[in-house]
């Protein structure tokens, strides 16, 4: 089944209106940097079921970067803006207000972005539970193909509302029944939160929310651009960082016990969350279509290095430690060949959800600056783990910064227990992923990755949260030094 082509050219919008738009909007990767909006194309229009307003109209915004080369595969990205056209102004969505044009054919129209009025939301959600009772599960609807994956019957009257949380996507729960996390940073291609969730699915993993479908367009030539996914809305989840920072909190308040002898110790959870990631890896390695691969140790090490080269670029500070992770990434390239599969490829704390059903995993879109292709790669299972105890080690040190008017000694007694703290999780994440010990090769191997981890962390936070940038810094201090 394919869409009909209706990529349409938007040239009866001033293009600066998009600027504007996104550029206040948190979900916007390129804030601060020089760009144009050099196209803008309407992919697909969908209707309410009543014929009522508003109508909704998807939009690609193309973004120029003046600040790249004109041959960098950077200088271009697609961003998705959804409209909700009102012909007169809806004072209730003033916050999401976008621009007000004429239409051609149509008259005055004013914009609002979509994802914040319910009345528009509600047009996905039945172009989806009418996706399901179509052959095969797909359904083209407005110039836009609506998959659905058999089990679930939505509930179409559950009301829209809007995550306000820091995202780099935008998602949208309806009731308790569902989520649909629209992407913004679009490119041609099958996007890996959709193919993992899909995997993961029909596997029956007990580690993610169950995907429910997803909605793409296809171009005229074949091209397929996956806009939006939705999934199962995990009603009884709390965020796997906000616990962890919790129990650090907590054993601050007691700072003369242990870390297992506070209330709150996060360690039994440390534990499963090692379970649950194996399952995972278990179950991609089984099921991913490219299942498992090998690829030569002295390539991943020459990609570590690589990234290192990069990054001194950006952390000069990163100087000083330079001949010692690069060291350690040449004790890698002696190893033998590292094992890849599909993995998560961006894990942290904040990707995990703890439910009354155990702990979930979340957004398998890898790392974000990335391409599409690099996110796409089977790599090492490594990488994963690396992720978790680097996050491990954020944890309780994000909780000491933010305590820092008290008398030396405690201090002192603090830094020693956020010390005890990481160790004492890392090593149950650790114990239950494995199974046991970690072999010495595999050691070497994580070793790696954790340092990598940390050099790209720097970079992170460099440019995101500069005065967190001592956090991976001083990982990788001690990384090279003992
Ligand atoms: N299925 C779900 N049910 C409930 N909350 C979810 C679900 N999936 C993700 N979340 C929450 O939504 C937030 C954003 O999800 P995420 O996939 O990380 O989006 P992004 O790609 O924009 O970072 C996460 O912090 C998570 O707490
Ligand atoms: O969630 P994203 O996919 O956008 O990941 C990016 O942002 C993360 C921060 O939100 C960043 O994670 C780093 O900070 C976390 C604490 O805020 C910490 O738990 C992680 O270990 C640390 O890497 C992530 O690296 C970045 O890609």
């Amino acid at each position: 089944m394919t869409t009909e082509p209706s990529a349409t050219l938007i040239d009866h919008v001033d293009p600066q209106v998009f600027v504007t738009y996104v550029e206040k909007t948190r979900w916007f990767g390129g804030k601060g940097r020089p760009f144009t909006v050099s196209a803008v194309r309407r992919l697909g229009e969908l209707t309410p079921a009543s014929g009522a307003e508003p109508r909704v109209a998807l939009h690609l915004v193309e973004l120029t970067y003046a600040d790249v080369a004109a041959d960098d595969p950077h200088r271009v990205e697609h961003y998705q803006v959804p409209l909700a056209f009102y012909a007169e102004p809806e004072t209730r969505l003033d916050h999401a207000f976008v621009g007000w044009w004429e239409e051609p054919g149509r008259g005055w129209v004013h914009a609002y972005d979509a994802l914040h009025d319910r009345a528009a939301m509600a047009c996905w959600l039945d172009a989806f539970a009418a996706a399901a009772g179509a052959p095969d599960g797909a359904l083209a609807a407005g110039g836009l193909l609506f998959h659905r994956i058999p089990g679930h019957a939505v509930d179409t009257t559950a009301t829209a509302t809007l995550f306000t949380g820091e995202q780099s996507n935008s998602s949208v729960s309806f009731g308790e029944d569902a989520l649909m996390k629209v992407f913004r940073k679009v490119t041609p291609g099958i996007n890996p939160d959709v193919r993992v969730h899909d995997v993961l699915t029909r596997a029956g993993s007990e580690h993610v929310a169950a995907l429910y479908g997803w909605v793409e367009y296809v171009s005229p030539d074949g091209d397929v651009t996956q806009l939006a996914m939705l999934q199962q809305f995990l009603r009884t989840a709390t965020d796997g960082w906000d616990i962890a920072l919790t129990s650090v909190r907590n054993l601050f308040a007691e700072a003369d016990l242990h870390a297992g002898e506070v209330g709150g110790d996060f360690a039994g959870e440390s534990s499963r969350l090692g379970e649950a990631l194996r399952e995972v890896h278990d179950a991609l390695a089984e099921h991913f279509p490219t299942g498992r691969g090998s690829t030569p140790a002295a390539a991943v090490a020459a990609t570590m290095s690589a990234r290192l080269d990069a990054a001194l670029t950006v952390v000069p500070d990163l100087a000083s430690y330079a001949d010692g992770l690069h060291a350690l990434y040449a004790s890698v390239a002696s190893l033998p060949d590292v094992e890849v599969q599909q993995i998560h490829g961006d894990l942290h704390l904040g990707q995990t959800l703890r439910t009354a059903l155990g702990w979930k995993i979340v957004d398998f879109e890898g790392e974000p600056a990335k391409t599409l292709a690099e996110r796409s790669l089977p790599d090492s299972r490594w990488r994963d783990v690396a992720g978790m105890l680097r996050s491990l080690d954020y944890a309780p040190h994000v909780v000491e910064r933010t305590r820092s008017d008290d008398d030396i000694d405690e201090l002192n007694q603090r830094h020693v227990r956020a010390y005890e703290w990481a160790h004492r999780n890392r090593n149950h994440f650790l114990v239950a992923y494995a199974g046991g010990e970690v072999g010495p090769d595999e050691r070497v191997l994580l070793d790696a990755y954790v340092a990598d981890k940390a050099v790209y962390e720097c970079v992170y936070e460099k440019r995101n949260r500069p005065t967190w940038i001592s956090i991976p810094l001083e990982a990788i201090a001690r990384i090279v030094t003992t």
